[in-house]
């Protein structure tokens, strides 16, 4: 198709790839944000699309001293931005809501271009982030410290609750948006500024939401987004004195380097990390309810998503009727280009996450996992791989233990409550965990023994702006939403007020 729009805005380069998809190109930045400045680099990173593995755009590669220039503008802009009254950053935030859901489509659009998943999903993941800006600009009124009874004779003693400076937040490309925002407007609402690093495979959603924040009139260096290689930036970040919390989504892997990387500077660390979901079915369970239960769990965001169901728990007498049922659910699913109607799946991020499904399945099958159902035969392009249900997994599977992040289906049997109970805990991760049945006598010693930071019944939606998401284990550190999420961007000031 031939492009429609020039957006004209990056220094002779277009997007013509993004263009035809577009109602408003300019949305479309190749350029990073800086102290309200739209920056090169002296390299450019290509972006590409999944779905085609078409180059769609480049965004700047900038160098260690260009994200120091960040940090300097975000501790510039910190002071002004404190002070205001927490009504008028509000008012900033709320303004910024109601950009990023006017422009609703164009930013579900630059997901699925740049991340692959289907369309539905990704306008799903525009009103999930938009939630946390509404509902942190809220929250950010009400939030202040506590008088305390005194037992100094004739002080009086109070906590202040205060931002704790500048923020560096590091993101996943597997939500583009939603992770930003999640960590952003608590940090911006409480009074912090913030130096952005989204991931490499998709900065577009990233820059889209500064430029919507230009729009709605946050001041220079408040908002900063860089781009460029995560290694060089992210240890920059990390090492900088000035900034003083670090929030980062990402992999277990990297969140301990960047943790180790924070000692020296003493920052405040979040980290949103890995998950290894159990899935597990009771015996009380209807089977067909719990089957498409699981198919929903495991195959969002094709398996590419931290609360995916990896290890699906069934007892032993209902084993073979859950695999027959979860097969003939999965075998609905339908995989494609997420621009196209119907589609429910998309492509893997990039090759290498391909070769990762298949390195994940040929070790399954050479340890004695059963091929249940899916098939070997490629996908509709490079980076697709159909989903594919492995049976009689075990623990000594790459499958049970790695967090695999792909559209591979792991089942189990157990034979007792111990058992479940033993097999889901039985991973490093503890993000979170989904229980389908009805025998409180089951579900309360559940819920009491499980370790992991949430739990849901009879639910695969768990998330939302007001719940505290995150993990225990090697799942991460701290909450994101809920009134939690303020905790990781600011500090406790304690005043005793002496009567002299
Ligand atoms: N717990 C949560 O809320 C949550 C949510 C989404 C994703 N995740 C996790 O994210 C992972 C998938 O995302 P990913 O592949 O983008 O993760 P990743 O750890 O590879 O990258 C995350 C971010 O860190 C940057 N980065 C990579 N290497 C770096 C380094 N050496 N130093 C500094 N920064 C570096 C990347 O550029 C990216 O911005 C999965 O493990 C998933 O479970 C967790
Ligand atoms: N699905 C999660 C993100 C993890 O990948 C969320 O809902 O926040």
């Amino acid at each position: 198709m031939a492009p429609m729009h020039n957006n004209g805005n990056n220094n002779g380069k277009v997007t013509d790839a993004l263009m035809p998809y577009l109602q408003e190109p300019r949305l479309v930045r190749e350029l990073a944000y800086l102290n309200g400045q739209w920056v090169h680099g002296q390299r450019d990173l290509p972006v590409f699309n999944p779905a085609t593995n078409d180059v769609i755009g480049h965004v700047p590669r900038l160098n260690t001293e260009q994200a120091g220039l960040a940090v300097t503008a975000a501790h510039t802009a910190l002071g002004p931005w404190r002070s205001l009254p927490a009504d008028e950053r509000a008012a900033l935030l709320l303004r910024w809501h109601d950009l990023i859901l006017e422009h609703k489509q164009d930013l579900a659009t630059l997901i699925v271009l740049e991340q692959g998943k289907p369309l539905a999903d990704a306008l799903g993941e525009i009103d999930y982030g938009a939630s946390f800006v509404r509902w942190f600009a809220e929250e950010g009124r009400r939030a202040g410290g506590d008088t305390l009874p005194s037992h100094i004779p004739g002080a009086e003693l109070h906590t202040r609750r205060e931002p704790v400076g500048v923020a560096a937040l590091i993101t996943p490309w597997n939500f583009p948006h939603a992770m930003i925002t999640r960590k952003a407007a608590a940090a911006l609402a409480i009074g912090c500024t913030v130096v952005i690093k989204p991931a490499s495979e998709t900065p577009f959603s990233a820059l889209a939401l500064a430029e919507l924040a230009e729009r709605a009139g946050f001041a220079p260096g408040v908002i900063n987004v860089i781009t460029g290689s995560g290694a060089e930036l992210g240890n920059t970040l990390c090492r900088d004195d000035r900034v003083r919390a670090l929030s980062f989504t990402g992999s277990t892997a990297v969140g301990k380097q960047l943790l180790a990387a924070c000692a020296d500077t003493v920052k405040k660390c979040a980290m949103e990390l890995g998950g290894n979901a159990p899935f597990m079915v009771l015996p009380d369970m209807d089977i067909q309810m719990a089957a498409r239960a699981a198919v929903a769990a495991k195959f969002q965001t094709a398996g590419q998503d931290c609360l995916a169901a990896n290890r699906i728990l069934v007892p032993r007498p209902r084993y073979e009727e859950f695999l027959d049922a979860f097969a003939g659910e999965m075998a609905r699913l339908r995989v494609g280009n997420g621009l196209e109607a119907g589609v429910t799946m998309g492509p893997l991020i990039h090759r290498r996450a391909v070769d990762n499904a298949q390195s994940l399945v040929d070790d399954a099958l050479a340890h004695g996992a059963r091929l249940f159902a899916g098939n070997r035969q490629p996908g509709p392009g490079e980076n697709f791989f159909l989903p594919v249900l492995l049976a009689d997994v075990t623990p000594a599977m790459r499958v049970y233990r790695e967090e695999n992040f792909c559209p591979v289906a792991a089942v189990l049997a157990y034979e007792d409550p111990a058992e479940l109970l033993a097999l889901a805990n039985d991973t490093e991760y503890g993000l979170a965990a989904y229980i389908f049945g009805h025998d409180q006598r089951l579900i309360r010693p559940l819920l009491d023994r499980l370790e992991f930071g949430m739990v849901a019944v009879n639910s695969v939606k768990m998330t939302g702006h007001c719940i505290p998401f995150g993990g225990i284990k090697h799942s991460g550190l701290g909450r994101e939403g809920s009134r939690h999420g303020f905790d990781d961007f600011s500090q406790l000031k304690y005043c005793c007020l002496g009567g002299l």
